[in-house]
């Protein structure tokens, strides 16, 4: 994978109605993305309650949960898929739901879990759907969004796939080009769903590294992963979701314990240490 970092243009998203909120460091900021006393679900069903977080600019917050908590279902809450069952959303200040969806592709990017796809359109031709965002009416791509979005592939190591048919390639590498393509929107954040989950040991390492160098540039990333390793080592904050609550949220090593994650995943604390090997946060000397 190229070592450069993809720029981010400044201004993508809406600042209107912006709401400070106290940040991870305690600062004041206008979060990118904040969810007030929010409950999600399926129709009738609730699958968790009182939700309350921010992700700040420039800020990897990781989503750990247990299968069926519902990381996925808030992660479609939050980007107006599903309807919140109360309370709110606001992206950049603004509730989602009023959002002009242009604008919201331009502001938040997302990478679903990997899917087959049905039409046989190149890869490239996938990851310049990640352009259309930012294109006028209907507007064809021109030269500088092929040449933006073949930089998108060549950052995710996968230029020499640009050619083949999205349904004829891999699922990690359906993965990454769906990574591509959410780059190639150039968002403020980037909601990634178990991003890594189909991913080979070295392609695992290539996106958190990849995470961790937006960060540097700017972009917030949510991201959902059933490795805590992995939040250990990209996260600025960490979020557990389980029995229906966030039960916490704050800094990595304090907040993904052993025993909080004994509890969270129903293993004892000595199977999370075992787990996590090197990465096994030291409780002695959490932040
Ligand atoms: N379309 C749906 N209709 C009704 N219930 C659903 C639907 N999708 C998911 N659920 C239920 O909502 C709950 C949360 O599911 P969700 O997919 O959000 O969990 P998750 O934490 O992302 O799980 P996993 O880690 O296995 O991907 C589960 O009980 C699931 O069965």
């Amino acid at each position: 994978m190229s070592a450069s970092v993809l720029p981010l243009r400044a201004g993508a998203g809406l600042g209107a109605m912006a709401v400070p909120d106290a940040g991870p460091g305690g600062s004041v900021r206008t979060p990118v993305l904040h969810a007030q006393a929010l409950d999600i679900g399926h129709g009738a069903r609730r699958v968790a309650q009182a939700l309350d977080f921010t992700v700040q600019p420039g800020e990897v917050l990781c989503l750990l949960g247990a299968n069926g908590s519902g990381k996925t279902t808030l992660l479609r809450t939050l980007l107006g898929l599903l309807a919140p069952l109360a309370g709110s959303v606001r992206m950049a200040g603004q509730d989602v739901a009023a959002w002009d969806r242009a604008a919201f592709a331009r502001h938040v990017g997302y990478v679903p879990q990997a899917h087959a796809g049905v039409f046989p359109y190149t890869v490239l031709d996938v990851v310049l759907m990640g352009r259309a965002a930012r294109l006028a009416g209907f507007a064809t791509p021109a030269a500088a969004d092929r040449q933006r979005a073949v930089e998108c592939l060549q950052a995710l190591g996968i230029a020499h796939l640009r050619s083949r048919s999205y349904t004829a390639i891999s699922g990690g590498e359906r993965q990454l080009a769906l990574i591509a393509r959410a780059l190639a929107q150039e968002p403020r954040l980037l909601v990634m769903d178990e991003p890594t989950a189909s991913l080979d040991f070295g392609n695992q390492i290539r996106v958190l590294e990849h995470v961790a160098r937006l960060r540097a540039a700017g972009m917030a990333v949510l991201m959902t992963t059933h490795q805590p390793e992995h939040a250990l080592r990209v996260a600025d904050r960490i979020a557990l979701l389980g029995g229906g609550r966030l039960q916490a949220i704050g800094a990595p090593r304090a907040t993904a314990t052993p025993a909080a994650l004994a509890h969270l995943y129903g293993v004892s604390e000595q199977a999370i240490r075992a787990g996590l090997g090197a990465f096994s946060p030291d409780e002695d000397t959490a932040a």
